[in-house]
């Protein structure tokens, strides 16, 4: 039947997309690891000199760029600064507990005794 092979066909073409999903999505769960793995030596070295674990300014021109990339790349420029914004708060928290976990986040800190 004609409708049997057009849905044989559809399911076909469907898996053909659904292959190149789930590479992408691991190139992202790739993409992402290393990011975070940047990011905290980032953060170990601002725990070292005493740096605030968040920097608003370099977070707004992220912002702009990555906006104007998304529009050039017909992609939702809100939804661009929204996964920015999500990935940004947790390596902030990251930040923030290598700082409280760091010893005093200064790079020679004196003796406590
Ligand atoms: C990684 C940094 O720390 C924070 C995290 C950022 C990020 O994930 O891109 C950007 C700015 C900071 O708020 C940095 O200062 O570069």
């Amino acid at each position: 039947m004609n409708e049997e092979k057009d849905m044989a066909d559809a399911r076909t073409i469907l898996a053909g997309y659904r292959a190149s999903i789930d590479n992408i999505d691991a190139a992202l769960i790739h993409m992402l690891a290393e990011r975070f793995r940047c990011t905290k030596a980032v953060g170990v070295l601002k725990a070292e000199h005493g740096l605030p674990p968040a920097d608003p300014a370099r977070e707004q021109q992220q912002i702009a760029r990555l906006r104007q990339l998304a529009h050039d790349a017909h992609l939702d420029p809100d939804f661009a600064e929204k996964f920015l914004n999500f990935v940004v708060r947790e390596v902030i928290r990251h930040h923030e507990q290598i700082a409280a976990s760091s010893s005093g986040g200064t790079k020679n800190p004196l003796p406590t005794a």
